[in-house]
């Protein structure tokens, strides 16, 4: 590294002596002060780097880019001036910024989840760029289980994707058997899929919405099942389990702690308001009984009805992500030509018409597909945002104007345009004005993602090392 920085300093004074005319910027000097606040931009100094010193600042920040941070992190033991130089956050946010994790979505971790549970509503001290990069260097990773009630992903915290889904309704097991040992046996799949030891890592588990009411047997409900998850997952020897409601998770996908999650399930659809990390459960959350199961039940009825064979419900699914829509005007759209085609491999080509945004419609209208459901998606969500005006919880009202969507249903095209114009039809302008409708942050996958910036928060190595020594307890509940 020594002979680097040497050849580099050769060419800066080659460079210095042929530009001397032409660049004033190569023939500054700098000098450190103790007490000044480093950035690449300004560096007052008054104690010397030595021979360096004749390097502009500028091209000694360009020298340690290239370096990269072990080497930069070594430097800081030389002297005081290096160590300031060395420590400057921009550099440090460079470092961050050329990992694989999206910086935008590593700020927002480091930022507003730093603190652990409960969330504060204010942000929490920020560290220095460059403790927090030597700290998320040493968390450990963790394991990431997103149980949902039809697919189930999978995999490593430090990987960008889940590595596996399953179909969670097989692999639970006999119906009939207790909550835990259902869970158990779901737990143990999993890692014997992943091929890892459950006592080797970490694990960070979503909680299904389920149970949301306020009342007491509700609350005893959802406390009963968040027992049953900790006391399976311990029983199989994990060291330390962070378990989060799906729904807190969904909406930390988006780089949000406050706001209505919208989860459009496998069962079901369920409008959750969430402020600063915790579900509102006095406000109320909003369910119905449509989801994906629904959609694609209707889309095989449509087509059995226009004598289109199909061997599979696969294919049907398949059809359904890669045709159907949301319209945006349900009317209009049937006096239109809408029909498509798709080739399903080894079923073949098959053409839609007007079921491809039929099938969706019934998010909107339940009844056109002969459900007793009274509420649409967009009546779902108003009386929630309703609720929340009326609660007053907060002076400033915009934490429930943004409406985050997840599950993979949510990625239709078209559902952000439909439900944002139906909301604005149904609410008078003082809740309407301002409300945002987010897609899906990472399509079917948006609660791994949330368990995967929580997993890999700079100070989520220490608690749960600490906690899985003494009593094996949990880090986060935010049921
Ligand atoms: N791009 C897409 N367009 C339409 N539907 C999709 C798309 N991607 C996935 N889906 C549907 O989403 C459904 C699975 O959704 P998801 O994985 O969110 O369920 P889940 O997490 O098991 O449900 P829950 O939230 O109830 O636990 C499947 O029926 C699948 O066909």
């Amino acid at each position: 590294m020594a002979y680097f920085l040497k050849k580099i300093l050769e060419s800066a004074n080659r460079l210095n002596s042929t530009n001397s005319s032409s660049s004033s910027s190569l023939n500054l000097n700098f000098s450190i002060s103790s007490h000044a606040s480093v950035s690449d931009q300004v560096i007052v100094c008054s104690s010397s780097t030595g021979e360096f010193d004749r390097i502009p600042i500028d091209i000694f920040m360009q020298i340690l880019k290239l370096l990269g941070p072990k080497e930069a992190a070594k430097l800081i033991v030389v002297c005081k001036s290096w160590k300031l130089i060395v420590s400057c956050n921009n550099l440090w946010i460079y470092y961050l910024q050329n990992k694989k994790d999206p910086w935008d979505a590593m700020f927002f971790a480091e930022s507003n989840l730093r603190s652990g549970y409960p969330l504060r509503s204010y942000p929490s001290q920020m560290q220095s760029f460059m403790q927090i990069y030597g700290q998320r260097a040493q968390v450990p990773g963790a394991i990431i289980i997103d149980g949902g009630s039809g697919y189930c992903k999978f995999g490593w915290s430090k990987y960008g994707s889940p590595s596996g889904r399953a179909s969670t309704f097989m692999e639970f097991g006999n119906i009939e058997s207790p909550v835990y040992s259902r869970l158990r046996h779901f737990f143990a799949t999993m890692y014997s899929r992943m091929q890892v030891k459950p006592s080797s890592q970490p694990t960070v588990v979503s909680i299904p919405i389920s149970q949301y009411g306020d009342r007491e047997a509700a609350k005893t409900a959802r406390r009963q099942l968040k027992e049953a998850v900790y006391s399976a997952l311990f029983d199989l020897n994990v060291p330390s389990v962070c378990a989060i409601n799906q729904a807190t998770l969904a909406l930390f996908a988006a780089k949000k702690t406050s706001g209505i999650l919208v989860n459009i399930g496998f069962h079901q659809t369920c409008v959750v308001p969430i402020l600063n990390g915790k579900i509102m459960h006095k406000v109320g959350v909003e369910s119905m009984g449509v989801g994906a199961l629904k959609l694609t039940g209707y889309l095989r009825e449509q087509m059995q009805q226009r004598n289109l064979n199909f061997s599979s419900l696969y294919t049907v699914r398949t059809l359904k992500e890669r045709l159907c829509y949301v319209a945006i005007d349900y009317e209009g759209e049937l006096r239109k030509d809408t029909e498509a085609s798709y080739e399903v491999p080894v079923e073949g080509l098959f053409t839609l018409k007007q079921e491809r945004f039929r099938t969706g419609e019934i998010l909107f209208q339940p009844r056109i597909a002969g459900l007793r459901t009274a509420n649409g998606l967009h009546q779902a969500v108003a009386i929630c945002l309703e609720h929340c005006h009326a609660a007053g919880l907060t002076p400033d009202e915009t934490w429930f104007k943004t409406i985050v969507l997840a599950g993979g249903t949510a990625c239709l095209p078209g559902v952000v345009e439909r439900l944002e114009k139906e909301l604005h039809v149904l609410l008078p302008p003082s809740i309407s004005n301002g409300i945002r409708v987010i897609p899906p942050p990472h399509g079917a996958d948006s609660a791994w993602h949330g368990a995967k910036l929580l997993s890999n928060v700079s100070s989520s190595f220490i608690l749960p090392l600490v906690v899985s020594l003494i009593t094996k307890s949990l880090v986060f509940d935010m049921m």
